[in-house]
């Protein structure tokens, strides 16, 4: 089984084009838990463009006396964002290596260059209490460098896997990811996945052993616009529990 975590940051983009409060962030992510999704995950960038701050500490105060049900904040580790994870608390931190003028996530730490620079701020990660994520590329290398930081999970990116899903490569390159989520778990890591995953191209992602969680957000929110939010928050958790 694998956990599903519904990205709200789309919803937050629809509100911000009217500058009103609809859709209001906090109430979709309401109406997804109530249809039984057990984890929320948002990716506030610097400029604001979706998910604010003060987004994040309402879902934070929403989410927090829920009963099994996590929030995940992804970002890159700025300052601003370090203090905001240690004010808000979240079940799961998961760090990004994105510019700001980026449009989207598009690759993983290198923890070739970036281990030092990421080794004290796991360490406050995990002074937080918050468990510990760093998105990676589906390389085994990378992989075995990660297990030797502090983090708790990887969170693989999926694009390569759903741009290829139509591909005659993409055996290959689904082997690839299969082969990294193996090494992880085998050196201790948690595996999760994420970025381009749709109700199309999931099913097989997760015959992968041991998805703990996949985050997803794009695709669903346009899912929910053609089908209906309950429609798909339940054919999604058909697929994720197996
Ligand atoms: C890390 C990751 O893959 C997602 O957070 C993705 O970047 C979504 O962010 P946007 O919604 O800003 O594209
Ligand atoms: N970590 C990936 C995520 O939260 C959502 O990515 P996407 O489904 O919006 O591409």
């Amino acid at each position: 089984m694998t956990e599903l975590s519904v990205n709200v940051n789309k919803i937050a983009l629809l509100r911000n084009s009217r500058g009103h409060d609809t859709p209001n962030v906090v109430g979709f992510a309401k109406k997804f838990i109530e249809q039984g999704v057990k984890g929320i995950t948002i990716h506030p960038r610097q400029d604001e463009r979706h998910i604010t701050r003060q987004d994040a500490r309402d879902l934070g105060d929403y989410i927090r006396p829920l009963n099994g049900v996590e929030l995940n904040i992804e970002g890159y580790p700025s300052e601003d964002f370090l203090q905001l994870i240690e004010e808000i608390k979240p079940d799961q931190t998961t760090l990004v290596p994105d510019a700001p003028d980026q449009i989207t996530s598009d690759h993983g730490f290198d923890f070739h260059t970036q281990a030092e620079f990421l080794d004290p701020i796991l360490a406050r990660l995990k002074a937080t209490g918050t468990r510990a994520c760093v998105f990676l590329d589906p390389d085994v290398e990378q992989v075995r460098l990660a297990a030797q930081s502090k983090t708790d999970r990887i969170e693989l990116y999926t694009e390569e896997y759903a741009r290829t899903y139509h591909q005659p490569i993409h055996q290959e390159v689904h082997a690839r990811y299969k082969q990294a989520a193996i090494e992880a778990q085998k050196l201790g890591l948690g595996v999760n996945a994420g970025h381009d995953l749709s109700l199309e191209n999931l099913a097989k992602f997760v015959t992968i052993p041991g998805i703990l969680e996949v985050s997803i957000g794009h695709a669903l929110i346009v899912e929910c616009l053609e089908f209906g939010l309950p429609s798909v928050a339940r054919r999604y958790l058909h697929i994720c529990n197996g």
